[in-house]
């Protein structure tokens, strides 16, 4: 029986690993972390964080082939494939502070992994981390190998919070990089195997490792650059009569375009593109691209432009704060107890801030876009 084992049981984590057990019952997977609350949560019967459906597959398949254990060394230790889907925040200190990724959770796994390894491990970038983050990694993996053969690969996530299940269940792709020799292919082939259980193989990319790191940042970036494109085109319209939305759906209905994010919104929250663009724009930074850093740096611009704007011109801002801030994607995501899409969604339809464009989600991933807006709000 493969082995599979998740080092952090969060937003990822724990959501991910459960769609690969029920979708793989001849794997085994453990999903382990550091916190003890957390891990307690996973194994009752009010999970540490809501999505729709998170329930219904966790219940199906833990006490079967789905675990969670504080246990981190003796589950990492029996692995064939270990996922490190830790948190990767913005630093806040030393070099690149406010801006590069903290790989401290990152590296404190991967030198727990080499300590406690005694066979060969497939290790699986999960977390989104800065390009070139598994060189760094192997140099850690293979300091003191004892002989063991470590292969990373890349493979970021894309789901968003509030569709999980759903973005786990029939994702638009899932990507995979590797290192270009035989023992990195074979690893490749490996997981590709684990997500051929349930996605069509038009739908598995596989890149070199340094393609699927940059991929997962690169795909944020452009997310956020829609929202920063069609909130800047908001102030325009707002400047000459024209409406936003209506601008929204004409530009839309070009193919070529599409109409996907591009609800102009009080700016976009969220726990990603803010610290994934100011990861990138270190990393230009970084490689001595002082221009491409500057274009990607002018999406957070216009978002606080954006925000700023959002608390300026609501004619009532007591009354849109209070209704915002019963709500944040963290907490109503990442505890059942909180308020659910739902209730964030008329808290949203709520909001009285004419001229302001009201914030419409696109259907389908009405609950996570909502409520995840609704955090700009609450940060201000
Ligand atoms: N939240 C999202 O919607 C989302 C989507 C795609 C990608 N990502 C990326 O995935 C990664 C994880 O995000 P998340 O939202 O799941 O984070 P999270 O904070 O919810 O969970 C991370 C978990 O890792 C645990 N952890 C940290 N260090 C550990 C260690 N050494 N050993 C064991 N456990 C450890 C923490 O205790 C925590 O429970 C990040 O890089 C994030 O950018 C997040
Ligand atoms: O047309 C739109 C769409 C979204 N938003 C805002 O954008 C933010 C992010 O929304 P969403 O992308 O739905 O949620 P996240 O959970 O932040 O997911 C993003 O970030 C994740 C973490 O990297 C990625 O995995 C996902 O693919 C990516 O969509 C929210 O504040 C939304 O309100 C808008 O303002 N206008």
């Amino acid at each position: 029986m493969v082995k599979i084992c998740c080092i952090g049981a969060g937003y990822v984590g724990g959501p991910t690993m459960a769609v690969i057990a029920i979708k793989c019952p001849a794997i085994e997977v453990v999903v382990v972390d550091i916190s003890k609350p957390r891990i307690d949560a996973w194994n009752s019967d009010t999970l540490p964080i809501y999505e729709p459906g998170l329930d219904d597959v966790v219940k199906a398949c833990r006490g079967k082939n789905l675990f969670f254990s504080t246990d981190v060394e003796k589950h990492v230790a029996e692995a064939d494939i270990i996922f490190v889907s830790v948190n990767t925040p913005t630093k806040t200190r030393g070099l690149g502070a406010g801006k590069a990724a903290d790989l401290t959770y990152w590296e404190s796994a991967a030198r727990m992994i080499a300590d406690v390894s005694k066979s060969d491990k497939i290790v699986v970038e999960k977390s989104t981390v800065p390009v070139k983050t598994a060189e760094a990694i192997e140099k850690i993996l293979t300091h003191n190998s004892k002989g063991i053969n470590y292969q990373i690969l890349s493979n970021p996530e894309f789901l968003a919070e509030g569709t999980a299940i759903e973005d786990l269940f029939k994702p638009d792709r899932v990507l995979i990089g590797g290192r270009e020799t035989p023992g990195g292919q074979k690893a490749v082939q490996a997981l590709k195997e684990v997500y051929a259980h349930w996605v069509p193989e038009e739908n598995i990319i596989t890149t070199n490792l340094w393609s699927a790191e940059l991929s997962k940042l690169a795909a944020n970036a452009f997310l956020a650059q829609r929202i920063s494109s069609v909130n800047a085109m908001s102030a325009l319209c707002e400047a000459t009569g024209a409406n936003v939305s209506e601008v929204s759906y004409a530009i839309g209905k070009d193919s070529r375009i599409g109409p996907k994010f591009l609800n102009a919104s009080v700016g976009f929250g969220g726990s990603c593109f803010q610290k994934d663009i100011l990861n990138l724009v270190y990393i230009c930074e970084c490689n001595g691209l002082p221009e491409v850093a500057n274009y990607w740096k002018q999406v957070i611009k216009i978002n606080d432009y954006q925000k700023s704007r959002s608390s300026t011109t609501c004619r009532s801002p007591p009354s849109c704060l209070t209704a915002a801030t019963s709500s944040t994607p963290r907490s109503s995501g990442r505890s059942a107890s909180s308020s659910t899409p739902s209730a964030s969604r008329s808290t949203a339809g709520s909001r009285t801030c004419p001229p302001w464009p009201k914030f419409t989600s696109s259907a389908g991933r009405i609950g996570g876009r909502a409520r995840s807006g609704l955090t700009v709000i609450h940060s201000l």
